[in-house]
């Protein structure tokens, strides 16, 4: 499922009306005229049977789930690897880690690349020259290559280590501020999101900017994000007719985009060719890596500015909202388990004493790290990874994986499964502690949860997205004790699909500075 950048996942419901009646009457029609011109057919993956035409669409819109727990549903009756045909979009679902580990790692190659996407997506990509977009080939290498290397090297990073420092101190600022103004009550998913959006944005444009420039640009990303939600021409491109108005808005968004981000684009541009001429500038920024990236020999020119604005956004998009809400799920089970959060004030406080922490001091406290993976174990912030696709007819399990065929992967299915996991619905830090479970987060030596996904495609941002979770959960209980609101809630841990999964009622907290 395209949840990270897209969420074809919701169907949202003012939807399901317009979409009954006409898919109904369609789907008879189109089902008569297609039945001389039928594709072959293969052996795919069961699957819960559906209508001509629109497949499984109605099944899902109509359950009245999430597409997520529709899934999980689905698991449970259908096992590893089954079918869903949504509209013209046959979705292939692995659920089981041996199988994720023989597609995504094992035979690789062949499972790293996308499949189409709509004309919405393709704007907002600039025709596929993104990282997480661009289809398995020299495009991808270049761009991804350059991410890697150029910008996400451990060397790179600590270049970056006072820009952390900065947004973590406002951060907390923040923190005081707001609960200062709301009876000690915070929204941690807010702030959470606020502080991983400012480093990403510095690191993206060198240049510092006030906290109203960055309310702007996130603001231009939310409408980003709002018109690449799913549609259901999406799944039935048949339907688009009447989708002209929400297409001439993805348009307006898209030169809103541009308009806005390019002046900042032009900004560092002039900051890096006269040295000491912008006071705001830093030393260092992904533009600079994009200014001139050498893309296959096909393409000669540097990126337009169109090219830049996509690459700086999915940056910015795919740091943003995965690390917020691993940080809201984390604090959420550090109130509902209040031993773990004294343990881990403990370990705090004996590695680092009176000073702040630092992220050097992140890799001398095991129990932070093993709260970190817990959280991503049990909330995996995107409960699918990014559509894959094949880029040569194959097969898995005994079943045909044609080309074009969307391959999702249900992360969420493999850190909750019962025959990997001892116990998996607590949560548990100490399993990776005392009690000796353990689990590679890349998927090399074998698939256990895979927060990041696996294989060619898995997130360049790992290092950076556990680094970012780890020093905000690491200052937030260091400074701050957090317990629920109201005094004495239980906590529902109900999960709500947006752009990623995040709590279904945000989490409010009340926080109440360390002595
Ligand atoms: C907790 C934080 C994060 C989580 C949980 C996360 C998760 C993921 C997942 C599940 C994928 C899909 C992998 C696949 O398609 O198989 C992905 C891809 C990606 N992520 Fe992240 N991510 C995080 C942070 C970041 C950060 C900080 C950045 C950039 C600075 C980033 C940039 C990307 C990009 C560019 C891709 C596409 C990779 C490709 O297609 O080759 N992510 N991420």
């Amino acid at each position: 499922m395209t949840s990270l950048f897209s969420s074809t996942a919701s169907l949202s419901s003012h939807y399901h009306l317009i979409f009954t009646v006409l898919a109904f009457l369609l789907s008879a029609l189109i089902f008569f005229l297609t039945q001389k011109t039928k594709s072959k057919s293969h052996n795919l993956p069961p699957g819960p049977p559906g209508w001509p035409i629109v497949g499984n669409l109605f099944q899902v819109a109509r359950s009245g789930k999430q597409f997520f727990e529709y899934v999980k549903e689905m698991k449970a009756q259908y096992g590893s690897i089954f079918t869903l045909k949504m509209g013209t979009r046959t979705m292939i679902i692995l659920t089981d880690a041996k199988l994720v580990h023989e597609a995504m790692i094992q035979k690789g190659a062949i499972y790293a690349t996308r499949p189409p996407e709509n004309p919405t997506r393709n704007i907002f990509s600039a025709n596929k020259f993104t990282v997480n977009a661009a289809l398995y080939g020299p495009v991808w290498k270049s761009l991804r290559r350059n991410m890697v290397q150029n910008m996400l090297s451990s060397t790179r990073l600590k270049e970056f280590k006072s820009v952390r420092e900065d947004a973590m101190d406002k951060f907390i600022n923040r923190l005081k501020v707001n609960a200062e103004k709301n009876n000690d009550v915070v929204v941690v998913v807010r702030d959470a999101r606020f502080a991983a959006f400012s480093i990403l944005v510095v690191m993206c444009f060198g240049l510092e900017m006030d906290e109203e420039k960055l309310e702007r640009i996130d603001q231009v990303m939310k409408n980003v994000l709002m018109v690449l939600d799913p549609r259901i021409d999406d799944y039935l491109p048949i339907l688009s007719m009447f989708f002209s108005k929400q297409r001439k808005r993805a348009l307006e968004v898209r030169k809103e985009q541009i308009d806005f981000l390019v002046p900042f684009i032009e900004q560092r541009r002039r900051a890096i060719q006269n040295p000491g001429s912008d006071q705001t500038a830093i030393t260092f920024s992904y533009l600079d890596t994009l200014f001139d990236v050498k893309v296959h020999e096909g393409k000669k020119s540097s990126p337009s500015n169109e090219e830049l604005v996509s690459l700086i956004s999915e940056f910015l998009n795919g740091g943003t909202d995965t690390t917020a809400t691993a940080v809201e799920w984390g604090i959420a089970q550090l109130i509902d388990n209040p031993e773990v959060q004294t343990k881990l004030y403990q370990e705090i406080n004996m590695t680092v004493g009176d000073k702040k922490v630092d992220e050097k001091d992140i890799e001398k406290m095991p129990y932070l790290q093993a709260v970190v993976k817990e959280l991503l174990r049990k909330h995996p912030p995107t409960h699918f990874v990014l559509t894959h696709s094949v880029t040569e007819p194959t097969t898995l399990g005994g079943y045909d994986i044609p080309t074009e065929t969307n391959v999702e992967v249900y992360i969420a299915g493999i850190s909750d499964d019962p025959k990997l996991w001892s116990n998996p619905e607590k949560f548990d830090p100490e399993r990776f502690i005392s009690k000796g479970e353990d689990a590679d987060i890349t998927g090399v030596k074998g698939v256990r949860m895979m927060p990041f996904g696996v294989g060619r495609r898995i997130c360049p941002g790992l290092a950076i997205g556990t680094l970012h979770i780890s020093l905000m959960l690491a200052r937030m209980v260091q400074e701050f004790e957090w317990t629920a609101y109201p005094p004495g809630k239980k906590i529902d841990f109900t999960g709500k699909l947006e752009f990623t999964v995040v709590m279904k009622e945000s989490l409010r907290a009340v926080i109440k500075p360390r002595e």
